[in-house]
């Protein structure tokens, strides 16, 4: 008998992911990352593990391109050194997307930790990143990321001194982004679901078990996810659950 390949369909990342409603005022957030069947996102003092295989990180890319802006904290930028960019051709890309886009990279940073020597500040970085801080950051280090090409945004604070996020939705909508991809990492994720401001939810679950070292997804066990309008994607090795937070 021979094995045939069934090609994956990823048209469901246009139907549940994206602007099924545009909410007021602020973009749609999408809540994007990747996690082992233990629920960790990283390894050991936060090592970047690829958990996705193949056919999950080009759903990840398709949803880079069908977003204006993608959002990480400072921790990632400082542990991963990201591109956040769209490694895809047009051809890769499920038939209702007409352009290979970059969206534009957004970061949260209370204390401009940001490194001058990032990817994202390389002449190569098809977008510079705009980075939001608070006020009371070191001027001479934002002089310097300027300099570089990044836009620095100064938002009020919340609760904990950090960057608000409803001020940031709001900076973003006044920017014309509709839409918004926050991929992690774990402070992040943390921060975005307390919220209530989370519109799609997509979590890539990696058949792979990293152990009590690993980096937690969800830090705050307080508070208790609820899932409605759930699909299971199985992407190669990797299924995708795509659903949405329940609002109560
Ligand atoms: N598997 C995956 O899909 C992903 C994994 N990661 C992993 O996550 C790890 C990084 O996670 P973290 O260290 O938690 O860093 P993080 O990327 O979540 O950033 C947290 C930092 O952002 C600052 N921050 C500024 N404003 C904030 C706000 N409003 N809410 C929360 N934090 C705010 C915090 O002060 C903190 O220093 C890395 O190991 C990375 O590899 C990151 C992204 C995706
Ligand atoms: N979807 C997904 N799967 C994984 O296994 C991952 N480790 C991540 N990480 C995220 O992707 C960023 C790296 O992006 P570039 O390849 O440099 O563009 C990393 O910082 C995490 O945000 N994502």
């Amino acid at each position: 008998m021979t094995n045939v390949t069934i090609p994956i369909d990823y048209n469901f990342l246009l139907d549940s992911s994206l602007a099924l409603y545009k909410p007021k005022g602020r973009p749609h957030v999408t809540l994007t990352f990747a996690q082992s069947l233990d629920g960790k996102i990283a390894g050991k003092q936060g090592k970047q593990l690829t958990l996705s295989g193949s056919d999950s990180m080009k759903a990840t890319h398709i949803l880079r391109a069908r977003h204006d802006t993608i959002l990480v904290g400072i921790g990632t930028v400082l542990n991963d050194d990201p591109r956040l960019t769209v490694r895809l051709t047009l051809e890769d890309l499920p038939s209702g997307c007409r352009s290979v886009e970059h969206p534009q990279p957004v970061i949260l940073d209370s204390t401009l930790r940001f490194p001058s020597n990032a990817k994202l500040l390389l002449p190569s970085s098809p977008k510079k990143p705009w980075i939001f801080t608070v006020s009371g950051h070191d001027h001479q280090k934002r002089a310097e990321l300027e300099a570089l090409g990044a836009k620095i945004f100064v938002l009020d604070a919340d609760a904990q001194g950090r960057p608000s996020i409803t001020h940031l939705l709001s900076v973003l909508h006044q920017q014309s982004a509709g839409s918004l991809m926050v991929e992690g990492g774990a402070g992040i994720i943390s921060t975005f679901l307390k919220s209530g401001l989370v519109d799609s939810f997509l979590v890539t679950i990696a058949p792979v078990y990293v152990g009590d070292i690993g980096v937690s997804a969800m830090q705050d066990t307080e508070s208790a996810l609820k899932l409605d309008d759930i699909s299971y994607h199985s992407l190669g090795r990797d299924v995708m659950i795509v659903a949405k937070p329940r609002r109560e």
